[in-house]
C-alpha cells in the first residue's frame, strides 16, 4: 500500500481525565476514501483533530507524507484540508475573500482560476461576493469545504460533512467527494450516517467507545457479513417447513413468508423453487433481500456488546 497517512499508538486522555481514545493504528492509502464511521462520542472528531495537530496526543505519532504532525506541524498541515464540524468563518468577510485568504494562509501563492473553479464546484460562484453572514446555514457549510480546498490539499478531512444538511447538498457534497477523488485526492470522512459510508468510501473503519474495532474494503466487509435472503410468499401458508426440503437452509418467518437464506455466490434458486413445486407448494411473490451496511454494523455492534 502506498501510505500517505500513518497513525501509529496514537491515544488521547483529556486533561478532564476523559479516556476519548485508546490506541490507535491505522494507514490511509494514497488515493482512497476512508470512512470512518461510529456512534455519538466514540472518538472520531478526537482522532481527526489529533492528525490535524489541533489537538495533542497523550501517546503516538502521525506521519503525514512523512512529515511528523507534531514535529514537522507545518509541513504535515500545509498537506491537509480540514472541514470541520463546526462553523468557523468570518461573517463579515466575502466568500471570495475568505476563500483565498485561507489560501494565502498556507504559505500558497494567489491562484485565482483555482478559486474560482473551486467555488464554481460548490455552487458558491454566484456567491462570491456576498458576506458570509448573508448565506444560509448550507451555502456557509459550502464555504467551509471551499476554504479547505482553496490551498490543494493531497488529503481532505471532512467532519460529519452532512449532518444536518438538505438533501441536494449532500447530493453535491458526494458529487464533488467523488470528483475529488478522481483528481486524486485522498478523503477521510467521519459519520455515523451509513448510507454515507456504503455511497462514498473504499474502506471503511469503525471505531466505538475510542477503540477502533473493525478496519475492512467496504466490498470485502458486505461480501463476508452480509446476508442475501430470498422470501418467498407461499400461495397457502405452510406451518412448517415439509421433511422432503429439509436439505434446504429454509426457514418460515413470522409474516408466514418462506425464507432461503444464500451467499453471493449460490446459483440454487431455480433448483430451490423446482423442488418446492414437486411439493405442491405454489407461491405468489418471490423478493431477494441484501443487508446493508447498515444491518452488518448493527450484527458487528451487538456481537461486540454480547462478547
Ligand atoms: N476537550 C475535551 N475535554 C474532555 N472531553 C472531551 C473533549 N473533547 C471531547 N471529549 C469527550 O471525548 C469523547 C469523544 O469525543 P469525540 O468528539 O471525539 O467523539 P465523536 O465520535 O466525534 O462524536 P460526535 O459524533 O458526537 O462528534 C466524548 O465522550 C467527548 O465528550
Amino acid at each position: 500500500m502506498d501510505t500517505i497517512l500513518s497513525v501509529a499508538g496514537v491515544s488521547k486522555t483529556y486533561a478532564s481525565g476523559h479516556r476519548a481514545l485508546e490506541p490507535v493504528d491505522l494507514d490511509i492509502a494514497r488515493g482512497e476514501i476512508f470512512a470512518l464511521l461510529g456512534p455519538n462520542g466514540a472518538g472520531k472528531t478526537t482522532l481527526i483533530s489529533i492528525i490535524c495537530g489541533i489537538v495533542t496526543p497523550s501517546t503516538g505519532t502521525v506521519t503525514v507524507l512523512g512529515h511528523d504532525a507534531q514535529k514537522d506541524f507545518r509541513s504535515a498541515r500545509r498537506a491537509i484540508g480540514l472541514v470541520p464540524q463546526e462553523l468557523s468563518v468570518d461573517m463579515f468577510e466575502t466568500v471570495l475573500a475568505t476563500v483565498k485568504f485561507s489560501r494565502r494562509l498556507f504559505g500558497k501563492a494567489p491562484d485565482d482560476a483555482h478559486i474560482e473553479q473551486v467555488l464554481r464546484d460548490l455552487s458558491l460562484w454566484d456567491k462570491r461576493d456576498a458576506k458570509i453572514r448573508e448565506l444560509s446555514g448550507g451555502m456557509k457549510r459550502r464555504v467551509l469545504i471551499a476554504k479547505a480546498l482553496s490551498h490543494e490539499p493531497e488529503i481532505l478531512f471532512l467532519d460529519e460533512p452532512t449532518a444536518g444538511v438538505d438533501v441536494a447538498l449532500r447530493r453535491d457534497m458526494w458529487r464533488l467527494v467523488h470528483k475529488l477523488r478522481a483528481g486524486g485526492t485522498t478523503i477521510i470522512l467521519t459519520t455515523h450516517y451509513i448510507e454515507e459510508a456504503e455511497e462514498m468510501a473504499d474502506r471503511v473503519g469503525v471505531i466505538d467507545k475510542g477503540r477502533i474495532i473493525l478496519v475492512e474494503q467496504k466490498a470485502a466487509l458486505m461480501r463476508k457479513l452480509g446476508k442475501r435472503e430470498l422470501r418467498i410468499t407461499l400461495s397457502e401458508p405452510l406451518s412448517a417447513v415439509p421433511a422432503a426440503l429439509a436439505a434446504w437452509p429454509l426457514k418460515i418467518a413470522e409474516d408466514g413468508r418462506l425464507i432461503y437464506a444464500f451467499d453471493a455466490e449460490d446459483e440454487r434458486i431455480p433448483d430451490l423453487l423446482a423442488a418446492l413445486g414437486a411439493q405442491g407448494i405454489g407461491y405468489k411473490d418471490l423478493e431477494t433481500h441484501k443487508s446493508s451496511l447498515e444491518d452488518i454494523f448493527v450484527d458487528l455492534v451487538e456481537q461486540k456488546d454480547a462478547a
